[in-house]
């Protein structure tokens, strides 16, 4: 569970987030809107520690974050969080099982012991392709290759920036479909986002226009 309360960051001298209260709850997606500029990505980046606040309080599991140290984001990141963002955040010249394994390992078969990737691969519906150079994935199946890297780590926060933003329909609904089974299976999955199919699927929405 991810609390913040009185939660203020400036930008270039003006504050550009100000959220009175906000809880993202375990097995929900929570979703961030609000129109263009209103802070929707700051404040996705700062629950997930990828930008500091100035004011206020952020707790992560009951854990007061609103200060961590390197060692603590460097563990949360590691162990506990994923991100996936508009532009997919893939390596283009790895293939598709080491973009999930976020480590060069050549080629391997289904019979040599890596069964969760291609079970995060199956899921995804990407069976088969394990072995393909990401650049050669459309960007509906990027972004899908980027929610198995977060099935394959087990993250238990997913952190989401417009994810479906430049993906068409059948895409953009299965994505949305991803993201709601991960908080389905435990997940606290948070996303920022302008799409309309995808705030129906939040739980729970905070409209960030101040
Ligand atoms: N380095 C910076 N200096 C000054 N202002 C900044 C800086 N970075 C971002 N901002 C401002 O902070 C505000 C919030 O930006 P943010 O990207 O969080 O908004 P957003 O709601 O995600 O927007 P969008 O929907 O267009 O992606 C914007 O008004 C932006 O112009």
């Amino acid at each position: 569970m991810i609390e913040a309360e009185n939660l203020e960051v400036e930008k270039g001298g003006s504050l550009v987030l100000s959220v009175a209260s906000f809880t993202a709850e375990v097995g929900a997606v929570t979703g961030l809107i609000g129109p263009s500029g209103c802070g929707k990505s700051t404040m996705l980046n700062c629950l997930g520690l990828l930008e500091r606040v100035d004011r206020g309080t952020l707790r992560i599991d009951g854990m007061d974050l609103t200060r961590p140290s390197n060692a603590q984001r460097g563990k949360f990141w590691k162990d506990r969080a994923a991100f996936v963002f508009q532009d997919y955040g893939i390596i283009e010249d790895w293939t598709a099982q080491e973009n999930i394994l976020l480590r060069k390992t050549g080629r391997f078969s289904r019979t040599r012991g890596k069964s969760s990737v291609y079970e995060a691969l199956d899921f995804v519906g990407l069976t088969g392709r394990g072995n393909e150079t990401a650049s050669y994935l459309s960007g509906g199946e990027k972004q899908r290759l980027s929610i198995a890297r977060t099935l394959h780590k087990k993250a238990s926060y997913i952190f989401a920036d417009e994810p479906t933003a430049s993906l068409d329909t059948e895409n953009r609904r299965r994505v949305i479909d991803l993201l709601t089974a991960c908080a389905a299976s435990g997940a606290t999955v948070i996303v920022a986002t302008h799409d309309e199919d995808m705030m129906r699927a939040c739980d729970t929405t905070y409209d960030l226009r101040q």
